[in-house]
């Protein structure tokens, strides 16, 4: 990261979306475009949720999964079954207990708070973790669109999952991730919204930047 201007405000980039929607994607070709830290929040969750079914616990008994979300295992972020759609499943259960997400909370806004700036991508990056923050996106697309590059990408690594199969995973975890009561996925109100339904990775990332500079701009703030 370059060194924070005093004089610049810190450029804080919030980018949510639903499953698969390529806010990942997008996130992390922001943070090298703009040369700031990135986090992607949804690891934080998988790894609570691979904890929980290490340990053969239920996701819905809140207790546990809030003692795995207090202690988590930092050797789980680079499990191989992290991204599975089991542990997708898991995470998204976990996800949903208070208790889990005020444990998670805190990690999050302190790398929200970096001196510099961040981008971090999530469900609830624009309304909770970084309210303030100067850019936000809603990231999304059509789920038959996200569903069909969730598949190309569990093909490439050698899981056989039917297409249907992804897009009955991808419509259950939104409707859990919109549905619940704490912290739901939705679009912040001042979030520009970014539908990649008929776009390549590319020219998302374009208009991504497109939309971060017009926040900025709006805001009489520029990227250093
Ligand atoms: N605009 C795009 N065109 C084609 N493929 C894309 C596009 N954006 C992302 N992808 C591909 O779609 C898949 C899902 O993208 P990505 O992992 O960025 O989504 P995500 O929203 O972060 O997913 P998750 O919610 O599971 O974390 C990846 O294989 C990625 O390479
Ligand atoms: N800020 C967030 C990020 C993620 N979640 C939950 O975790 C699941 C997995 O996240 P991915 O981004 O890797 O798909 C997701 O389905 C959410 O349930 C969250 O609640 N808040």
């Amino acid at each position: 990261m370059k060194n924070p201007d005093p004089l610049v405000p810190p450029l804080v980039i919030a980018v949510d979306g639903p499953a698969a929607s390529g806010k990942g994607t997008i996130a992390k070709a922001l943070a090298r475009h703009y040369a700031l830290p990135f986090m992607d929040t949804g690891k934080l969750y998988r790894a609570c949720g691979l904890a929980v079914r290490l340990a053969g616990h239920d996701p819905y008994d809140a207790d546990a999964a809030t003692r795995a979300a207090r202690t988590i295992d930092t050797a789980l972020l680079s499990d191989p079954d992290l991204m599975s759609s089991l542990n997708s499943d898991y995470a998204s259960i976990v996800s949903s207990h208070p208790a889990v997400r005020a444990a998670l909370f805190e990690t999050q806004r302190a790398f929200a708070q970096a001196p510099g700036g961040a981008v971090l991508d999530g469900r609830d990056i624009g309304t909770v973790i970084a309210p303030d923050a100067p850019a936000k996106l809603f990231v999304t697309a059509a789920p038959l669109v996200r569903a069909a590059r969730r598949h190309a990408e569990l093909m490439n690594r050698g899981a056989d999952q039917p297409l249907a199969d992804v897009l009955a995973d991808i419509e259950a975890r939104d409707a859990r991730d919109s549905g619940r009561s704490a912290a739901p996925l939705t679009r912040a109100a001042d979030a520009a919204l970014l539908d990649t339904s008929d776009l390549g990775i590319d020219a998302a990332v374009g208009q991504a930047i497109r939309l971060v500079e017009e926040a900025l701009a709006r805001r009489g703030q520029h990227s250093a």
